[in-house]
């Protein structure tokens, strides 16, 4: 399996504190790594450097790209991001947004082939969003928004897509379609991914590995059963769970200690 993205020494820093230390990673083409870890601990700021929007020291190398060194139509090629926070151009329509994933495929001063226009009607199709397709991105639902986001990432056809918490806005069946679609997309086409999560059960079911990050740092990677015990649980969370032994794999339920009334 080649690598699709290598990560060596790589250090971080945002408002001037370096917040992600010396992260060594290597990850094969066609794998799909969910990337869990307590709030602020630099899930973000890592895809953010995998992106190239936040520089970094030490080596990093994305499908064959240096992202701290190449010109964004290069990384957008190679690249796409699915951010936590989308920021939507005031009077865009959905088509339009979707539409904005294909730039990195057109020549410069050229305009849309029929190609371009057949990729964006197909992630509008199997993301369901037809309905929306002429509305204003603006007037959308939290959950319908983050649908358009993640559909404009898949018509830039990047070999390798960055997802920041893709399904925190999503209601339980479209947090299974969403996901369910970029798993096929990923076996059809060898797409890496790299998500961000905060549900560990999902994080578990998607990933075929899980890198967990603590204040910056890596403190374990390896199978979602390696990674997901209920004593790193609590090490690094501070959270009581329970880990169930499950057939698609780990599923972390919290546990509720009862209050000194309900005893
Ligand atoms: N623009 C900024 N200026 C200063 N500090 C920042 C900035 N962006 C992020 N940070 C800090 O960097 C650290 C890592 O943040 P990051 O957003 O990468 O964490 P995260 O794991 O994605 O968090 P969450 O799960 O809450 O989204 C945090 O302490 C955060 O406060």
């Amino acid at each position: 399996m080649t690598a699709a993205i290598t990560c060596r020494g790589v250090c971080a820093s945002r408002g001037g504190v370096e917040v992600l230390h010396d992260v060594d990673l290597e990850i094969g083409s066609g794998t799909w790594v969910s990337l869990v870890g307590p709030n602020g601990s630099g899930k973000t700021t890592l895809l953010h450097s995998l992106a190239g929007l936040v520089a970094s020291t030490g080596r990093v190398d994305v499908a064959g790209v240096d992202p701290g060194r190449a010109r964004r139509r290069e990384i957008a090629r190679a690249v796409a991001l699915m951010p936590q926070r989308p920021i939507v151009p005031e009077g865009t329509s959905v088509r339009e947004l979707i539409g904005l994933g294909r730039t990195p495929h057109i020549a410069r001063f050229g305009s849309e082939t029929r190609s371009d226009r057949e990729v964006v009607d197909d992630v509008i199709e199997r993301l369901d969003l037809e309905e929306f397709a002429n509305r204003s991105a603006s007037a959308l639902s939290g959950g319908e928004l983050q649908r358009v986001v993640l559909a404009r990432a898949l018509a830039q056809q990047p070999r390798v897509l960055l997802l920041d918490e893709p399904t925190s806005a999503l209601d339980i069946g479209h947090q299974q379609q969403v996901l369910d679609l970029v798993d096929s997309m990923r076996q059809a086409s060898e797409l890496t991914v790299i998500a961000a999560m905060h549900d560990l059960t999902s994080a578990a079911q998607y990933g075929q590995r899980l890198v967990l990050l603590d204040r910056g740092r890596i403190v374990a990677d390896g199978t979602p059963a390696e990674v997901l015990t209920a004593e790193r649980l609590q090490d690094v969370y501070a959270a009581n769970v329970e880990v169930l032994d499950r057939r698609d794999g780990p599923a972390v339920l919290p546990v509720r200690d009862p209050g000194p009334g309900e005893r």
